[in-house]
């Protein structure tokens, strides 16, 4: 079921763009157009993600309703047309999410921003280091408004042991000096471990002089919090940093998939089967490597258009998954395919993936009102020994024999006669 969004709102043109950039997010929205009727309601059965909270309403000219959201245990997001820093502040000492000066159309941008960090946030691990229970608990609380997941450690040394446990962390946030490991030390000890774009890391010290910042970043920290900090200040590091990460993940992602069946593309396949194959070779475990090859694809695009022939590698690759659910399954480029699969012996891979290609070969893969069939063959290296790349030219020419032998087939290097 869909999060709730409840849209606190006088103004109808301002409720209406608010209602469908949170129904883009995937929102269900409930507008109120007065404190009355937020209280109306709050009172019933309906439960709430969330809210976001017009400051000054016709029944709640100076922002009434936003304690009466947060006391319900709803999470506000306030916007405000009012731009004074006492309204400012008076907003900040409660525990809304944020505030939004409505000044122009970057507002709704940005709201839309923070409403999508709301839904995501908890996705991303943040561990809070201080000796400071009062500080950390600060922190934490900061944190937990915007729906991280928080973890807490009280110096460098259980921040290590809480790491170990939690891989979902992405983030660390640590004071400077602390019993057993300070927060340089830490920074170091991180590097050493976790790499820029793995791991993000903001130093906080209460230290007037610039040295501690600068002394945090020279160690490897990406940003630096002078105490005390203000609320805006903090969400803006962290969300930028958080953000910086989550970016390059979505680039390396991208740079290592194919746009077309989303399977991992050659350079994936290379880099991951390179790191797995001394593994097997010093563990003992059995693995094969085939290249599959649709046959006379040439001809599915000549006799259907470009477009179908997209479709039917589409539909290869979902097959591919469906048999192999296991393996490490790549588009190499073209119509070729790769696999790496590990723990089978030389029958069950065989099987496997002889049942694919007499599957593929008997269906009639749907393309607008037409009907397409096709076959492929498939080369296959059985615990081969030598490099990745001769590896691969041996499943290639197993293949070639494949084709050579007639097509829709699977050939095993070593047993062609
Ligand atoms: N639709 C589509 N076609 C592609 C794509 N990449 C490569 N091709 C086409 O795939 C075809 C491959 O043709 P060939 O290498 O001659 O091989 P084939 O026709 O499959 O013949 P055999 O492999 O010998 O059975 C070419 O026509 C390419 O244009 C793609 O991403 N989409």
């Amino acid at each position: 079921m869909a999060d709730r969004l409840l849209v606190v709102e006088d103004s109808k043109p301002i409720a209406r763009v608010i209602c469908q950039l949170a129904e883009s997010l995937g929102f269900e929205t409930v507008v109120a157009s007065t404190l009355a009727e937020v209280e109306t309601l709050l009172h019933g059965d309906t439960k709430f993600f969330a809210a976001t909270v017009d400051y000054a309403l016709p029944d709640a000219p100076d922002g009434e309703a936003i304690p009466c959201v947060l006391s319900h245990g709803v999470q506000a997001v306030v916007m405000t047309g009012k731009m004074d820093d006492i309204t400012r502040q008076k907003i900040l000492a409660q525990a809304v999410v944020d505030y939004i000066p409505k000044e122009n159309s970057q507002a709704f941008l940005y709201l839309k921003r923070i409403l999508h960090g709301q839904q995501v946030n908890h996705e991303n691990g943040i561990l809070v280091v201080d000796d400071s229970l009062a500080t950390r608990n600060h922190v934490v609380e900061l944190l937990m408004r915007r729906n991280f997941t928080v973890y807490v450690a009280s110096d460098g040394v259980k921040a290590l042991e809480v790491l170990e446990q939690h891989p979902d962390i992405k983030m660390v946030i640590t004071d400077l000096e602390m019993p057993n490991m300070d927060g340089i030390e830490l920074t170091n000890e991180l590097r050493k471990r976790y790499s820029r774009d793995r791991m993000s890391v903001i130093g906080i010290s209460g230290a007037s002089n610039g040295i501690h910042s600068a002394r945090f970043i020279k160690n490897g920290a990406d940003d630096f919090l002078r105490k005390p900090f203000c609320p805006e200040e903090f969400y803006c590091r962290i969300t930028q940093n958080i953000e910086s990460l989550n970016n390059i993940k979505q680039i390396q992602r991208a740079a290592n998939t194919d746009y077309l069946t989303e399977l991992p593309n050659r350079r994936a396949f290379i880099q991951i089967a390179q790191n797995k194959l001394p593994k097997y070779a010093e563990q003992g475990v059995i693995y094969g490597l085939a290249m599959l090859d649709i046959d006379y694809f040439k001809k599915i695009n000549d006799n259907y258009g470009h477009d179908a022939g997209d479709n039917v590698l589409k539909m290869v690759a979902l097959y591919m998954r469906k048999h192999l659910p296991r393996a490490m399954l790549a588009r190499l480029g073209g119509e070729e395919f790769a696999v790496l699969m590990e723990g089978v012996d030389e029958d069950q891979l065989f099987t496997r993936l002889d049942d694919l290609r007499r599957e593929l070969s008997v269906a009639q893969l749907p393309y607008e009102n037409q009907q397409i069939s096709l076959t492929i063959s498939i080369g296959v290296v059985f615990n081969g020994t030598g490099s990745l790349a001769s590896q691969m030219n041996e499943a290639d020419q197993a293949l070639y024999n494949a084709k050579e032998n007639g097509r829709n087939q699977v050939v095993i290097s070593g047993q062609e006669d």
